[in-house]
């Protein structure tokens, strides 16, 4: 039977699809609460990582380490860049990951971690950056898939930052280093653990906000939350046939 194994930070992230899958909590978890279901035929397991990429990628590491999945899927909500074409509400599937603030400030402007030389991860033929790769063909099958499901969605590139932008200007900012449809703060990282172990990684998220100057009225975590699970709720009605699940 095939493992899938879908990370957020938050519970509200999840509850609906602990609820959907009709997941129950795992014991000897220790400090990061596992649920399990079967659906589709393949083992489901639901994991609450907590915010940032240190509880990400630590919960990644984990998670591989322990289950050795074929599959991850980082999911939550997440922030649209102007220009995106999303909007509060959307879908939002990663083509790939970045590390957006890792890097030198220099005297003529911010820098990637190229400048230093030193890739977050070498191996496999790769030299890894700030630029994570995702799995073309699982993020391809889900676009489709929300389309196909009704869901407004769009694919593109995701920056991961530690520092949630609250302000139009840091938005352009961040566009001026890499391009970006959406802002999170653990995707990257649980990209570039998912890549480290060679499991294919899927990152899906529902758009709470856009990035902008900080108005919390304008925000709508819980339709966020509640697109991008109903939507995963139908998503993994399929798991046994998913792209890259053998
Ligand atoms: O600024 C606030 O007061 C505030 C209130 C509630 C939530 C937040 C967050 O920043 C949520 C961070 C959480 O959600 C993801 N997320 C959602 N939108 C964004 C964004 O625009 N930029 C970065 N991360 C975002 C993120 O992955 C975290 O897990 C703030």
């Amino acid at each position: 039977m095939s493992r899938i194994i879908v990370t957020a930070s938050t519970r509200m992230e999840l509850s609906e699809l602990l609820i959907a899958t009709s997941a129950a909590a795992l014991p000897g978890g220790g400090l990061l609460p596992v649920h399990r279901a079967e659906k589709g035929g393949a083992e489901l397991l639901f994991a609450q990582t907590g915010i940032g990429k240190v509880n990400a990628a630590a919960a990644a590491t984990l998670l591989c380490e322990r289950y050795a999945p074929d599959l991850i899927i980082n999911t939550g909500c997440g922030g649209a860049f102007a220009g995106s074409g999303l909007a509060v509400g959307d879908l939002a599937v990663a083509d790939s990951e970045c590390l957006a603030d890792e890097g030198v400030q220099t005297p003529s402007g911010w820098r990637g971690l190229d400048l230093i030389g030193l890739p977050v991860y070498e191996g496999r033929g790769e030299r890894l950056f700030n630029r994570i790769p995702l799995d073309q063909e699982v993020a391809c099958r889900a676009l489709d898939r929300a389309a196909a499901g009704g869901f407004k969605a769009v694919m593109g590139p995701f920056l991961t930052v530690s520092t949630c932008s609250g302000t139009a200007r840091r938005g352009e900012e961040l566009l001026r280093r890499f391009p970006g449809v959406c802002e999170n703060m653990e995707g990257a990282a649980v990209a570039q653990v998912a890549f480290m172990y060679g499991v294919p990684c899927l990152e899906v998220r529902g758009i709470s906000n856009m990035v902008e100057d900080r108005d919390l009225s304008r925000w709508d975590l819980k339709r966020a939350v509640g697109e991008v699970q109903r939507f995963l709720a139908v998503y993994l009605e399929q798991a046994a046939v998913l792209p890259g699940i053998h």
